[in-house]
């Protein structure tokens, strides 16, 4: 007979063959170490998560997507940190990407170091859309140069830290949390990533010195309900459709804030409905493209009465065009040890291409390029968030920025089907 035998099928059931006093006394043993040691593992659970001092404070946020600590600092993540947003040109300048490991992040991270500029990159690589595809971003980042800092822009530790190790003379603030529909799914994601995470990043600039100036994404959605068009930014954008639109239009509001209050330099841009390469999988055209060739039914949204729904669908490399115009001709703050000094530069533009497409019409492209036919699911447009139809007027942009978009939709989606079947030739699998 093993010893295991003895052991009592049924916690409780002892045979009492000895005593009462003994059991008694070895029951409440039993209890004591058994106690003793739960608090000693729930005590190294506890430590595990909350071990060092920059362990997001997103451990404790319902809003977090999936439970992600982040380890920063220590001599070697400095030198990286400091190599990375080192200037390797004449007149360059040193710019903080916030989501560098997103789509536009990535974009501009790369023009940015190809063009001699420093470069630091900073992504909470959250788990909204597939997480494989912003790691392969990374890589291409560190590729060429761009070192990616992991955590979170509400954590103003960290924030300090890089603003303490490196000077930078500019921000490019596209961490967000993006998507029109998703906002009803998860609405306090808008409300951590757009507007805290927003106020904790003006919060480190205005106090840093010097104050870097600062370019961040706002959005075409911002026009919301509106039905004059084009959209010019001296539009109302009062009537916001959807929560997303919502934080996009406060974040506009508090940048103003910030600019009166500590004199940032601030620099809204308006994208308009942005698509292409290394794009992100929970936007129409990438994900109708996966679904044609999977030969899956896609919805293809129309309004009341068979009305078109339509956007300015506008191309990466614009965007890219855009962005880096408006870091260069961004003024300097004017504050410095947090307090205003002056007035400073505040501005908003519209990106866009100017030209709407209907959704329709992108499908027909989709479908020439991938020479597949689409199972078309045409349904009503549901009460999510979208709006009808999105056209930009960029005169402001053309004149203060140079900004002049060259690439149309079937022009842009070549490319995007190129690098998609290219990228998803690999092995690799097109979930969203
Ligand atoms: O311009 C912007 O500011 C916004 O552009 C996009 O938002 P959206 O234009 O809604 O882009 P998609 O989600 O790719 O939708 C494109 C079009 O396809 C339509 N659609 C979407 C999904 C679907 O299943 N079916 C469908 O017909 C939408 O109504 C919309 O007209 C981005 O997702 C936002 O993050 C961004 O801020």
């Amino acid at each position: 007979m093993s010893h295991l035998d003895n052991i009592p099928s049924t916690p409780g059931k002892f045979k009492m063959e000895k005593s009462a006093y003994i059991h008694r006394v070895r029951w409440q043993s039993s209890i004591t170490k058994l106690t003793f040691w739960s608090l000693i593992i729930l005590g190294s659970i506890l430590i595990f998560f909350y071990r060092s001092p920059s362990s997001s404070p997103l451990s404790s946020d319902p809003s977090r997507r999936s439970l992600s600590t982040y380890d920063w600092g220590g001599p070697s993540w400095e030198k990286r940190v400091r190599s990375s947003a080192r200037v390797r040109s004449r007149n360059g300048i040193s710019v903080l990407v916030t989501g560098a490991a997103g789509f536009v992040g990535t974009h501009v991270s790369v023009a940015l170091k190809r063009r001699g500029d420093g470069v630091l990159g900073l992504d909470n690589f959250n788990n909204y859309y597939d997480q494989s595809l912003k790691r392969d971003r990374q890589a291409l980042l560190e590729r060429t140069g761009v070192f990616v800092v992991e955590g979170d822009i509400n954590d103003s530790a960290l924030l300090k830290k890089l603003f303490e190790v490196v000077p930078f003379t500019h921000v490019m603030h596209l961490a967000a949390q993006a998507g029109v529909r998703y906002a009803m799914e998860n609405p306090s994601s808008y409300v951590h990533s757009n507007i805290a995470g927003l106020v904790s990043l003006l919060e480190v600039c205005k106090s840093a010195n010097p104050q870097p100036a600062i370019v961040w994404a706002s959005s075409s959605s911002v026009y919301g309900l509106n039905t004059k068009v084009p959209f010019s930014e001296q539009d109302r954008t009062d009537e916001p459709a959807s929560l997303y639109a919502a934080t996009k239009k406060g974040g506009e509001e508090i940048a103003h804030s910030y600019n009166h209050i500590y004199g940032l330099s601030l620099t809204g841009l308006r994208f308009f409905t942005v698509y292409g390469p290394w794009g992100r999988p929970d936007m129409a055209y990438f994900f109708f493209t996966r679904d044609i060739l999977k030969g899956k039914s896609i919805p293809i949204f129309e309004a009341a009465d068979h009305g078109t729904v339509a956007r300015d669908f506008t191309y990466i490399d614009d965007i890219v065009k855009g962005c880096l115009a408006s870091l260069d001709t961004a003024e300097k703050s004017t504050g410095s040890g947090g307090k205003k000094k002056g007035p400073a530069q505040l501005r908003v533009f519209n990106l866009g291409n100017t030209s709407p497409v209907p959704v329709s019409d992108l499908v027909s492209i989709l479908e020439k390029l991938l020479k597949v036919k689409a199972k078309r699911n045409i349904m009503k447009l549901p009460r999510n968030g979208d709006v009808q139809f999105t056209h930009a007027n960029i005169s402001l942009a053309q004149r203060e920025l140079g900004y002049k978009p060259t690439t149309d939709l079937p022009t842009g989606l070549k490319k995007f089907v190129r690098w998609y079947m290219n990228y998803y030739s690999q092995g690799k699998k097109a979930d969203a």
